[in-house]
């Protein structure tokens, strides 16, 4: 394949349009220049010139033109090929009326644009009386002309229009050019057609650059005229490149223009505009050269494609630890009616992408509800995090949920963290006991909901996100409002879709298939099978049990019970009493759920399970049935009362 580079080689390629007389001085010197050039030479001016000057752009045949006079500054404004043109010096006029003195004493001279000073001064020298004259179109060349026969001029001095004009007039004509300025001509437009030929090289570099680029990109001259376009931009704009090249960018919707960027040269990125019926995010920026700005470049790129891209980058980094929901509504025991109520609910809330708020006791499988409602929405392959806001103290969950920029706080990681909230992206965000969250951080997650976007710690730009949230309390929240410790306006944004997941003792149909699933599957997990007749006999001490810990003391119980089956310490139905030394709750007096039950009674309990732990916090809340973050609260909350 031929670079653009290897087409620069060659000889440059010239094409001459002047009328004859030029012409033909121009044909004495073509054989001078050998291999360095390729010469065509046109006897044509003006509209004619133009014609066939436009048809060699098009094929791309010729590097250069050479002209001169007038009909080369009409074709210079009309061809983007460069044109040379052929200077008349005061040294070709003095030659010329060398020429004329030989015919006559009487000489005029017709000058393109403007007379000759220098000439009215030498006049005396050559003893020759000289009429000059300015012209500036044919017409005016062939009025002076005729104006000069009548004055009885027999010779004038001209460029080739003067020169076909004098002769129709009957005149003596000499050509005002000397080879030497033809030579000086030919010479210009070589130096124009290499420079040229690079540049032709250099922008179809370029413009392969562009097509190869994805996006809309487009490039202005400093006078905000489009200079080079990729297909994409032509099919913003809705034009071919033809048509759209050298148009004013102002034509064309203000979102796009460069004008701010022309005149202040300061960059600005990521702003989305809507143009072509499409969202882009647009960036301008300024060409300089030699630190004078030359020109701006516009790039557009489609906001959907990003938006994709963004999607398919952060899936990728999930896939290396992604969160993800393990429950679903399959994993969700009981036939009560009114967990059956629950599930028909959640399935419903499941459907939509809303946000749902989830309100129950402590472990009634809140976050069960959470993950099922995710694995069964449209998110479901996407992640599921789980924070609970009563674990953390408030600036530790601020960074968590929405990040840190490098150097936020001492102490903060290098490269900075990015929160729950965007690693839930495109997935659904579970905020546990979201009553307990301190009142400035809710005022940011309100904010965080109502934009969809959040800003890092020590951020500045805002990182849009795209998260469902499902919420959840153990606590009315209605309650903290009027307490001020939950403000209403979050509550409102959060309490869309309500969930109650009701208290096991509320449900105890549910006890029968809940307690038989746990201690199955942990007794298979410990080799061991469910001994159908010790179940039969348990059964009614499990269903009599008021659960203050729900599903999750169960739970647990049940893998305390699995323990001392599988290890044939409890054998029959006789080794009730056996069980009953390791699981009094269930042979005693139900424990008082802490809310409802005396703070004394329950502080003593918490005491008691702590001394036989020796303080651990882990084993404390599995033997309460509660869970860590529970045992966590009520530590709180009986130190308050105790304040
Ligand atoms: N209906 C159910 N079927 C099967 N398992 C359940 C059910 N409900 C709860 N569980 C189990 O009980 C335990 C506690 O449930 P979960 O953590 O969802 O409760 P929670 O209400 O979110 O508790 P907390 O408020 O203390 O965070 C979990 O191990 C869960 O799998």
């Amino acid at each position: 394949m031929q670079t653009p580079l290897a087409e620069a080689e060659g000889p440059i390629r010239l094409c001459f349009l002047s009328y004859r007389h030029l012409s033909r001085l121009a044909r004495s010197v073509i054989e001078e220049y050998g291999d360095r050039a390729q010469f065509e030479v046109i006897d044509e001016s003006f509209e004619a010139a133009l014609a066939i000057a436009r048809a060699r752009e098009r094929s791309g045949t010729i590097d250069a033109f050479v002209s001169a006079g007038a009909n080369a500054s009409f074709l210079r404004g009309s061809l983007s090929t460069p044109v040379a043109v052929i200077k008349v010096t005061g040294y070709d006029i003095m030659l010329a009326m060398l020429k004329a003195r030989e015919i006559t004493r009487r000489v005029g001279v017709v000058s393109y644009r403007q007379t000759v000073p220098e000439l009215d001064q030498v006049r005396d020298l050559l003893r020759v009386e000289v009429a000059q004259k300015a012209y500036r179109t044919p017409a005016e060349a062939q009025e002076a002309v005729r104006e000069l026969a009548a004055h009885g001029y027999p010779v004038v001095i001209g460029s080739s229009i003067v020169c076909e004009s004098a002769e129709k007039e009957g005149l003596t004509a000499i050509l005002s050019y000397s080879l030497s300025s033809v030579r000086q001509g030919i010479e210009d437009a070589l130096e124009l057609g290499r420079v040229a030929r690079l540049e032709r090289a250099r922008y179809a570099q370029l413009d392969g650059v562009l097509q190869s680029l994805e996006g809309a990109v487009l490039a202005v001259d400093r006078r905000h005229r489009i200079v080079a376009l990729n297909t994409p931009m032509e099919r913003v704009l809705g034009g071919s490149r033809a048509e759209l090249l050298g148009q004013p960018l102002d034509r064309y919707p203000a979102e796009l223009s460069l004008l701010g960027t022309l005149e202040s040269g300061e960059p600005d990125r990521g702003e989305v505009i809507r143009v072509a019926r499409r969202d882009w995010v647009r960036g301008r920026s300024a060409i300089r050269e030699r630190g004078q700005i030359t020109g701006a470049v516009l790039t557009l790129q489609d906001a959907r494609s990003i938006r994709e891209a963004d999607t398919s980058l952060r899936s990728q980094k999930r896939k290396e630890k992604s969160p993800a929901a393990r429950y679903s509504f399959a994993d969700l025991k009981g036939s009560s009616p009114a967990l059956q109520r629950a599930r028909e609910t959640a399935r419903r809330f499941a459907a939509t992408d809303i946000t749902v708020l989830i309100s129950g006791e402590s472990g009634t499988g809140k976050e069960l509800f959470a993950q099922a409602i995710h694995s069964a929405s449209r998110r479901a392959d996407r992640p599921f995090v789980a924070v609970n806001c009563s674990a953390f103290p408030e600036t530790l969950l601020e960074s968590e949920l929405f990040g840190y920029e490098e150097g936020a706080f001492s102490g903060s990681r290098r490269g900075g963290k990015p929160g729950l909230f965007e690693a839930a992206h495109t997935g659904t965000l579970f905020l546990d006991e979201i009553g307990d969250m301190a009142p400035p951080l809710q005022t940011r997650l309100l904010r965080a909901l109502q934009e969809r976007e959040i800003v890092r710690l020590g951020g500045v730009g805002p990182i849009p996100v795209d998260v469902r949230i499902i919420a959840a309390t153990h606590q009315p929240l209605d309650l903290l409002i009027q307490e001020r410790r939950f403000r209403s306006d979050l509550y409102y944004r959060i309490n869309i879709l309500r969930l109650q997941v009701p208290p096991l003792r509320d449900r105890a149909e549910d006890v029968e298939e809940l307690a038989s699933t746990f201690l199955a599957r942990c007794l298979r997990r410990l080799g061991s099978t469910l001994d159908p007749e010790l179940f039969a006999a348990l059964l009614p001490r499990l269903v009599a049990y008021r659960w203050p810990g729900n599903v999750r003391e169960l739970e647990n119980l049940c893998e305390r019970l699995a323990v001392l089956l599988a290890h044939g310490q409890a054998d029959g139905p006789a080794s009730l009493e056996y069980l009953a030394q390791d699981c009094p709750e269930l042979f005693a007096l139900p424990q008082p759920p802490p809310a409802a039950g005396s703070a004394a009674d329950w502080r003593e309990r918490l005491d008691e399970v702590l001394a036989e732990t020796g303080g651990r916090r882990q084993e404390t809340a599995r033997r309460l049935g509660i869970s860590r973050a529970t045992l966590w609260r009520h530590m709180q909350e009986l130190e308050r009362r105790a304040t």
